[in-house]
Order: structure tokens, then sequence, then C-alpha cells
């Protein structure tokens, strides 16, 4: 197994994203959460967008997991191989795709972006939204499985907390595959759980690093009472 991954074994990595629009938005306030999460135990940082992933890469010392986001219907998640040569230019360790069958930008598989960016050295973690998803993407050399879109693509029922049924199966299926549990770990409970089910690392996002929406828990919380 590679380095980089070995180091994530067991470990927690967290996802500091801001959406268009939003006001958290900006490479600086990224890269500063990063590097709070980074003293916080992160044994990793995955950001979005290629200025939030020079300024992360910049000032952490963990690895950093880059994607770059276009558009919001079918295939966003580094949707092209241009987008995923461009995340590792700009300092991705390993580079997060989009792992489904749908038609990607660029016409190629996801086997044919792995393929190629491979054949650069790079690593590359496979966003999965369902088991079938995650079956090409071990048939495809992915380096690393994730249940990222579990929920997302139509595939998976979007449960409250993390897809671990969709995790334990995709863990059972390819044990010598590193599997990373991604989605909706909402607690530390949820991240122990999703490593008692198999998870080879966890990924939190939202729960960690989006105040706007921990807030909002915390306001319906006290509306519904
Ligand atoms: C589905 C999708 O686009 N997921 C994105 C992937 O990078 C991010 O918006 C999520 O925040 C990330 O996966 C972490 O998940 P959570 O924020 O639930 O902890």
């Amino acid at each position: 197994m590679h380095p980089i991954i070995e180091g994530l074994r067991g470990k927690l990595i967290v996802s500091v994203q801001a959406y268009p629009g939003e006001p958290m938005r900006n490479p600086e306030t990224m890269a500063q959460i990063a590097r709070a999460a980074e003293i916080g135990g992160a044994a990793a940082i995955r950001c979005q967008g290629l200025s939030d992933i020079a300024a992360i890469k910049g000032r952490v010392e963990v690895p950093v997991i880059g994607l770059w986001k276009e558009g919001h219907e079918g295939v966003y998640i580094t949707p092209s191989l241009r987008h995923a040569k461009a995340c590792r230019m700009a300092g991705a360790d390993v580079v997060a795709i989009d792992a489904t069958s749908r038609p990607r930008l660029d016409g190629l598989s996801f086997a044919e972006t792995t393929a190629a960016m491979h054949a650069e050295g790079a690593l590359v973690m496979a966003d999965c939204g369902s088991y079938e998803d995650a079956k090409n993407a071990y048939d495809a050399g992915a380096d690393i499985l994730s249940t990222t879109l579990a929920g997302y693509t139509g595939d998976r029922p979007l449960t409250e907390g993390p897809d671990l049924e969709l995790l334990a199966e995709v863990v059972a299926a390819f044990p010598d595959r590193p599997v990373i549990c991604e989605g909706r770990v909402h607690t530390p409970a949820d991240a122990a759980a999703a490593l008692d089910a198999g998870a080879f690392a966890v990924i939190v996002g939202t729960a960690i690093t989006h105040p706007t929406r921990i807030t909002t828990w915390f306001t319906k919380a006290i509306e519904n009472r």
C-alpha cells in the first residue's frame, strides 16, 4: 500500500469546503480551518477547488485529498480528466473522482480516467454511490474506495447518519482495498461506528467545518422542542 494511504489507517480525515455564495468561501479561510483541523488531529484534509487545494497544501503538513466540483447535476466531483490533472497540479496528494457510471464531461469512463491518473503517478480516491460503483472502482484499480456519494445518486436511501450498510457491504467484498466512510458522519459516535464497521478511515465534513449547517441543527432543535 502506498505510504500516504497507509498513514490514514484508522484515522480521521476532515473535509474543508464552503459552497458557492457562502461567506467562508475563501481559500485563506479554508486554509485556516484546515490547519485548525490538523492541530486537532486530522490525518488528512479533503478539499475542493484549485485555489483551496493550493492554499491548504501550503498550510498543512498532512496529505491533501483534492477534488474540483463543477456543476450540480450528474457528475460534478472532478467530472473530467482535465479536472483531475489540475487537482494534482494544484497540490493534491490524492485526487477524489466521481466513480459512478453516469456520463462524464469528457466522455471517458472512471476506469479510463483512473488509468490516465495512475500513468502520471497519482493516487485516486473513488467517490461511490452504490455497491456497483465500488465494484467498478475496484476493478478500475482505484487506490481508495469511499461511500461519499451514497444517498446522492438515487441508488441508496439518504440515511440520517452514514450509510454503514453500504460501507460494510463494500468492506466485506473488497477486503484488500481501503474503504473510507464519508457522508453524514455527524457525531464522534458515528465516526467510531464507521471504524467498527470496517472503515479504513473516516471523513467528516459538515459537522466540523460548516458552521451555518451546524447552527441550524441547534436552532431547529430549539424550535421543535
Ligand atoms: C455529496 C457531496 O457532494 N459530498 C461532498 C464531497 O466532497 C461534500 O459536500 C461533503 O461535505 C463531504 O463529502 C463530507 O460529507 P459530510 O459533509 O456529510 O460530512
